[in-house]
Parts: C-alpha cells; sequence; structure tokens
C-alpha cells in the first residue's frame, strides 16, 4: 500500500453518486495510487459504509474525507480532514473539528489521520457555498494560505480546490514552488489527459472526481497521464 505521500493520482467517489459494479471495478483496478471518499452533500453512514464495503474488495488504499459527523465509521486506512483556511466561519476551520475530536479522541489512530488545508476557489462549487469560503482572493492570498499550511500549521495537505471548474495552472505552479514538505492536492475540472498532465506537473497529488461520473473511460485514462508526468519543481 502506497502512503498518502506517495500518491500522484487519486480518485474521488462520491457515496452520494450511483455508480455500478463494473465501473467501480475499472475505476479501482486502473493503477491509481489511492481513493477517496467524500462529497459535501447527502454523505450518511449509510451510503459512505455500502461504498467502503464495495471499494473493499480490492487493494486499493481507500480514505475517507469526513465532511460531516454523523458519516465517520472505521474501516478506512486513512482519515482526511479538510480545514477550509478561506472560510470565515469558524465551525469549518475547527468547530466540528473540537466536536469529533471530544466524542472519538480518545479511540483515534492518529497515524490514520492526515489535515487537509483547504482553499476553495470556484464560487459555484457546493463546499464554497456551504462554508462561505472567500473565493475573491488573489494568488499572493493563495500562496500566503499555503505557507500557513505550511509553516504555522504544519499541515502535511494544501488541497487547492476548484471542484467542478477546471483551475488555474499558474496558481497552482505559484504554489508549489513555496511548499516543501507540506503536499500539494489539486481538484476540480478535470476532464481530459491534457489537463491531468498540465496539473500533475505543479501538484503532487491530483484529484480526479465528477468525470467519473460523467465520462468513465476519460477519467480512467486520466491514471496513466498523471503517472508518467514528472513534477518541475
Ligand atoms: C473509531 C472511529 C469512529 C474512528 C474515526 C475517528 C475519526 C477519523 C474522527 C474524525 C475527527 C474529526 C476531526 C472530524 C472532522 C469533522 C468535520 C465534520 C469537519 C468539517 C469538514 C468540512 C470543513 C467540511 C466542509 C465541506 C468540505 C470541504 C467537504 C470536502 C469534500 C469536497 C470538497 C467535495 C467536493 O464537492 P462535491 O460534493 O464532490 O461536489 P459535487 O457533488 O458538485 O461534485
Ligand atoms: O469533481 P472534480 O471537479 O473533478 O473535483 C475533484 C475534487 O477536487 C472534488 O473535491
Ligand atoms: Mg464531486
Amino acid at each position: 500500500m502506497l502512503e498518502v505521500n506517495e500518491w500522484r493520482h487519486v480518485f474521488k467517489l462520491d457515496p452520494n453518486k450511483e455508480i455500478t459494479d463494473e465501473a467501480l471495478e475499472a475505476i479501482c483496478e486502473t493503477g491509481t495510487d489511492g481513493l477517496i471518499i467524500g462529497g459535501t452533500d447527502g454523505v450518511t453512514l449509510d451510503n459512505t459504509l455500502q461504498l467502503l464495503a464495495r471499494v473493499r474488495r480490492y487493494t486499493v488504499s481507500c480514505a475517507l474525507e469526513i465532511s460531516n459527523l454523523e458519516a465517520i465509521t472505521p474501516g478506512f486506512d486513512y482519515f482526511f480532514i479538510p480545514s477550509v483556511m478561506n472560510s470565515p466561519d469558524l465551525k469549518w476551520v475547527q468547530g466540528y473539528h473540537h466536536q469529533a475530536i471530544k466524542e472519538f479522541g480518545a479511540i483515534m489512530n492518529w497515524d490514520e489521520i492526515a489535515v487537509e488545508g483547504y482553499c476553495i476557489l470556484n464560487p459555484e462549487a457546493k463546499a464554497a457555498k456551504l462554508t462561505n469560503a472567500n473565493t475573491n482572493v488573489t494568488t499572493e492570498d493563495i500562496v500566503a494560505y499555503a505557507r500557513m499550511a505550511e509553516h504555522l500549521y504544519h499541515f502535511p495537505i494544501f488541497y487547492l480546490e476548484y471542484s467542478g471548474t477546471y483551475g488555474d495552472p499558474k496558481v497552482v505552479k505559484d504554489v508549489s514552488t513555496v511548499l516543501k514538505n507540506t503536499q500539494l492536492f489539486y481538484g476540480g475540472g478535470i476532464r481530459s489527459v491534457e489537463q491531468a498532465r498540465e496539473m500533475a506537473e505543479f501538484a503532487d497529488t491530483v484529484v480526479v472526481g465528477n468525470l467519473i461520473y460523467e465520462d468513465l473511460d476519460s477519467s480512467l485514462a486520466t491514471v496513466e497521464a498523471v503517472k508518467s508526468t514528472s513534477l518541475k519543481k
């Protein structure tokens, strides 16, 4: 099993979306480095457990990206905890986290936990709306969030999140140059191998989500595209 810090390509599966057994098998057997299970809305304990049981038939490693308290369950290789750095609302930065750790802290295996410092940049994304993220930011603002993630908070992951739309490669490049220890995730709007390659030049890890549900074959092709691209930092 690859450690998270070795992940180059991952698929994000949404428990709130339908996927056939054939499509799920194709995703799990592509040679992708990992799966992230998560979504912004409609994620329940029931649909999370169902998807977990289905992906556990394959050897690919799997992280639960926690978006609400109800759907927290053991059984994953990793637990990713988003903290939305550009939300003015404390509950999305650390409020729910405090509540969850009050409940689960004593039984948590901290080696399986990775905090993701999120910077959400598409104002139309559900996650941006939910968290009231301030998407009206400059590249300098974003770079400062990245530096905070690495040097103030020592987050293992900084996540440039454009969910639903293709982001700005120049922003990804500029952020990549200031991160040394914190892993840069890019996610959002990847719909072709060219886009996957472009972001893979600067992001340590490229996340492909909605394309799985819109054009399965194109999503499968992003694995090789990312894994054959060398980082340019
Ligand atoms: C034994 C046992 C139970 C073990 C588990 C212990 C454990 C791991 C406890 C967790 C502790 C903890 C600190 C939990 C955090 C709790 C929490 C609710 C934090 C808030 C997270 C947060 C900021 C959510 C906001 C939304 C968000 C950023 C979601 C991430 C996913 C995302 C951006 C998806 C993309 O959007 P999508 O839904 O795909 O959009 P479309 O449907 O339009 O595509
Ligand atoms: O669904 P897409 O737009 O590919 O985005 C992937 C991921 O970053 C969503 O959290
Ligand atoms: Mg999605």
